[in-house]
C-alpha cells in the first residue's frame, strides 16, 4: 500500500523500459499531485504513450517503481492516442457500452451523456463513428474516458485535431474539474501553448524529465518569455551538457514499500469473470456485425452459395463432351432412324449397328459431330476442339457379324477406332467407360434382336454393394467432409475476424481499461460463434441432403453428426484465435486462414480420396481434424453408421482431442506471449 502521507496521485520512480534495443525510459521520475493538471511535453518518439502506459498498467517497466493512489481502473480514465473505439458502433452505443462495463445504470449514463454532449460539443448520438471527422472522433474518445467520472485522467494527446476554441474551451473544463471535483489530470500535447494552462509541466527528452515544474517557474528559471522558448534554450542546453540522467542507487524508502507492479495489478484487479461486461460485449459485437455488411454477407450468404455451388458443380457426369465421329457405314444423322429390332444374321437386315454406340452415345448427352476423314478427326482432338474421335469402317457391322459369330476370320483394321485427348484424365476415363457400355450395349442388344441370351455378354461376375448404394457420383462421397469443412472454415473466419480487429484497432486494449478480460471477450465471441454454426449447420444441411439429392440415411449417428460439426467449428474457432494471436498484420491472418482451410480440404479427402496420397503424406492427413470428422460424418450418413458404432466413436473423440490440444497450444502461447491479442495504442 502507498505510505499513508504520500500526497501524489502518480509517482514515477527510476523508471527504464526499453523495446529491444530501442530504451524510451532511462530512470525516469515524475510527481503528480493530487488535484492538479500535469502537461507532459517532449518531442514526437520520446516516450510520452510509453510512460502512460506504463503508468495505466498495461505495459511492465524494465525497472523502477509506479505508484498510484487509485485502487481500480474506475478510478482512472485513459484516452490513448489512437482512437481504439469500435467503428461501426454509434456513439450513442459507444456510452452505452462503456457506461455498462463501468456498472454504470442507465440514468447515470444518459446524465453524464448529456454532460459531454455539451462540454465536448459533440456531434449528433446516432452517428456511427466511422463517419465523424477525426477530430469529432477524438471528442467522443475523450466522452468515454470521462464518462465514468474518474478521479484520475490521463489523456495522451487529447486537442489534435480539434479547433483552438474548442481546445481553450477543454482546457477551461479540465481546469473547473481539477478546481471543483479535485481530479488529478496527467495530458500530454505537442501544443506547448495550451501547456501554460497546467499546474504542473515535465519536460521529456532521451527517456527522462530534464525538468518538472509550474510553467512559470520554468519560463522564468531560462529567463524566456514563452515555454516554448524555455523548452527551447534548455534543449539547445542538453545538446551541449549531454542529458542530466538521474539514477537511483537505491529507491527511496516509502517507495520501496510500495509495490513495483502496482499499475499492472491495476489492471488486474477486476480479472473475475463478469456476465454483465459478457453481456455488453456480446451486445457490442452484434450491433457491430449487423453493420459489417461483408462479414454478414460472408458468414450468412456465402454458406448458401457455396453448398449450392458445390452440389450442382461436384461430382455429375460430364456434359456435353464433343466427340468427332467418322462414320463410314452412315451418315450420323440418319442414325435417328434407325430400327434396332431385325436380326443382323438374317440376310436382308441391312443393318448399320454403329448407329447403336452412336445413338447410346447421344442419349448421354455426347455432342457428336461427323467429319470427313480421320486425319481431320485426329487434328481436331490434337487441337483440342473434341475430346475424342471415333471411327466406324464402313464393314462394321459386317465385322460385327463376323466377331460375334466367329465362323469367319475378321481382319483387325476394320475394327472400330478410337483416339482421344489426355490431358484431363476424367474426362478420358469417362469416354471409355462409355464407349465400353456403348459397345457392351451393342452386343446384347445384337444377341436379343437375334433371339439369344443377352446375358451372354456380360460379365461371369456378380457385383453386389454393401454400403453407399444411393451414391451415384463423386460429390454424393465428399458432401460430409464440404460440410466439416464450411463449419471450420465459417467459424475460423468469424473469430479470426473479430479478434484482429480488436487486436489491431486497440479496441480491446482499451475495453480493458474498463475492465474487460480476454477471457470474457473470448467467451462472448464463442457465443456468437455458436449461434453462427447453427444457423450455417441447418443452411448447410438442408441445402445438401434436402434440395439436393445427395443420398443421407437417418440414425442415431445423426446426433454424432452434428456434435462433430460443433466441434468442427470449435476447432475453426480456436483456430482462428491461434492465428489473430500470431499474425502481425490483418491480411496476413486472413491468408493464413483461407490457405489452411484449403490445404485441409486437399488434403482430407475433400477434392480426391487420400488413398491416392503417399504413405506418409497420408498418415499425417489422417490424423486431421477435416479428414477425422469428414470421414466419421460420411460414414454416418452413407454406412448408416449409429451413435454406438466404435468408428463414430472413436472418430469423434479424435476430432475433439484437436480443441484440447488447440487449447493447451492458446493457453501455453498466451503464457509466454503477453501481447498475443491486445495491442494498446
Ligand atoms: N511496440 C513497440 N515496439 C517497438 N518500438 C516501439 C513500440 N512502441 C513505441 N516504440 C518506440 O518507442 C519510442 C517511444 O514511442 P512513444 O509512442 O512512447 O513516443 P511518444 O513520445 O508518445 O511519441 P508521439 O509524441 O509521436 O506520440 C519511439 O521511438 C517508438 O518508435
Amino acid at each position: 500500500m502507498i505510505d499513508e502521507e504520500f500526497q501524489y496521485d502518480v509517482k514515477v520512480i527510476n523508471a527504464f523500459k526499453s523495446y529491444g534495443e530501442t530504451k524510451v525510459l532511462n530512470g525516469l521520475n515524475m510527481n503528480v499531485t493530487e488535484g492538479s493538471i500535469y502537461g507532459l511535453l517532449g518531442p514526437s518518439g520520446c516516450g510520452k504513450s510509453t510512460l502512460l502506459q506504463c503508468i495505466m498498467g498495461s505495459m511492465e517497466l524494465d525497472s523502477g517503481c509506479i505508484a498510484l493512489k487509485a485502487i481500480n481502473l474506475k478510478d482512472v480514465g485513459y484516452m490513448p492516442q489512437s482512437l481504439c473505439l469500435e467503428s461501426t458502433l454509434t456513439i450513442r452505443e459507444l456510452f452505452e457500452y462503456y457506461g455498462t462495463l463501468y456498472n454504470m445504470n442507465k440514468k447515470d449514463i444518459e446524465i453524464k451523456k448529456e454532460e459531454l454532449i455539451a462540454f465536448l460539443q459533440l456531434p449528433n448520438l446516432n452517428s456511427l463513428i466511422k463517419d465523424i471527422s477525426g477530430g469529432q472522433s477524438r471528442r467522443v474518445s475523450l466522452g468515454v474516458c470521462l464518462l465514468h467520472n474518474p478521479k484520475l485522467i490521463i489523456l495522451d494527446e487529447p486537442t489534435v485535431g480539434i479547433d483552438p476554441l474548442l481546445r481553450q474551451e477543454i482546457w477551461n473544463g479540465f481546469l473547473k474539474m481539477v478546481v471543483e471535483q479535485h481530479k488529478t489530470i496527467i495530458i500530454t500535447t505537442h501544443y506547448i501553448e495550451e501547456a501554460n494552462l497546467a499546474n504542473r509541466i515535465g519536460l521529456m527528452r532521451n527517456g527522462v524529465l530534464v525538468e518538472e515544474g509550474a510553467p512559470e517557474h520554468i519560463i522564468s528559471k531560462y529567463g524566456a518569455d514563452s515555454l516554448e522558448s524555455a523548452f527551447l534554450t534548455l534543449c539547445s542546453n542538453q545538446d551541449v551538457n549531454e542529458a542530466p540522467i538521474v539514477y537511483f542507487d537505491k529507491l527511496p524508502t516509502e517507495v520501496q514499500k510500495t509495490d513495483k507492479m502496482q499499475s499492472t495489478k491495476l489492471m488486474e484487479a477486476g480479472k473475475k469473470v463478469d456476465f454483465v461486461r459478457i453481456k455488453a460485449l456480446l451486445k457490442k459485437n452484434i450491433r457491430a456485425l449487423y453493420r459489417d455488411y461483408w462479414l454478414l454477407f460472408t458468414l450468412c450468404l456465402l454458406p448458401i452459395i457455396q453448398n449450392t455451388i458445390f452440389c450442382s458443380s461436384i461430382g455429375g457426369s460430364f456434359k456435353r463432351m464433343e466427340v468427332a465421329i467418322q462414320n463410314d457405314e452412315i451418315n450420323i444423322n440418319d442414325c435417328k432412324y434407325f430400327n434396332s429390332s431385325k436380326c443382323i444374321f438374317e440376310n436382308n437386315s441391312s443393318q448399320t449397328m454403329s448407329c447403336v454406340t452412336i445413338n447410346y452415345l447421344a442419349s448421354l448427352d455426347y455432342k457428336l459431330v461427323e467429319v470427313k476423314d480421320r486425319y481431320t478427326g485426329e487434328m481436331l482432338v490434337n487441337n483440342s476442339k473434341f475430346l475424342a474421335f471415333i471411327h466406324f469402317p464402313k464393314s462394321y457391322t459386317q465385322d460385327m457379324i463376323m466377331f460375334i459369330d466367329r465362323r469367319k476370320e475378321y481382319g483387325m483394321q476394320s475394327l472400330a477406332y478410337m483416339y482421344f485427348a489426355k490431358h484431363n484424365m476424367l474426362f478420358k476415363n469417362q469416354i471409355v467407360m462409355d464407349v465400353t457400355n456403348a459397345i457392351h450395349y451393342l452386343m446384347q442388344t445384337t444377341l436379343y434382336s437375334c433371339s439369344n441370351n443377352p446375358q451372354i455378354a456380360t460379365l461371369p461376375m456378380e457385383f453386389n454393394i454393401l454400403y453407399g448404394k444411393d451414391v451415384k457420383n463423386h460429390g454424393n462421397s465428399t458432401a460430409a467432409i464440404f460440410i466439416a469443412m464450411g463449419a471450420y472454415y465459417f467459424s475460423s473466419i468469424y473469430s479470426i475476424s473479430i479478434m484482429l480487429s480488436e487486436k489491431m484497432d486497440g479496441i480491446l486494449g482499451r475495453s480493458m481499461f474498463a475492465g474487460v478480460t480476454i477471457l470474457e471477450l473470448l467467451i462472448s465471441i464463442f457465443c456468437m460463434t455458436n449461434v453462427l454454426i447453427v444457423g450455417h449447420s441447418f443452411i448447410s444441411i438442408f441445402i445438401v441432403y434436402v434440395l439436393y439429392p445427395n443420398p443421407i440415411i437417418l440414425s442415431s449417428g445423426m446426433f454424432m453428426y452434428v456434435i462433430l460439426l460443433i466441434i468442427m467449428s470449435w476447432i475453426g474457432f480456436l483456430f482462428g484465435l491461434l492465428t489473430a494471436g500470431l499474425t502481425p498484420t490483418k491480411y496476413f491472418g486472413v491468408h493464413i486462414m483461407n490457405g489452411w482451410a484449403l490445404s485441409q480440404m486437399l488434403l482430407s479427402g475433400g477434392v480426391w480420396p487420400i488413398d491416392g496420397q503417399a504413405k506418409l503424406l497420408r498418415s499425417v492427413s489422417e490424423l486431421l481434424p477435416m479428414r477425422l470428422a469428414g470421414k466419421t460424418m460420411n460414414d454416418i450418413v452413407l454406412k448408416g453408421w449409429t451413435l454406438y458404432h466404435p468408428s463414430v466413436i472413436i472418430g469423434t473423440t479424435a476430432t475433439f482431442a484437436h480443441v484440447v490440444l488447440l487449447l493447451l497450444v492458446l493457453i501455453g502461447l498466451s503464457k509466454v506471449k503477453k501481447d498475443m491479442w491486445v495491442i494498446h495504442k
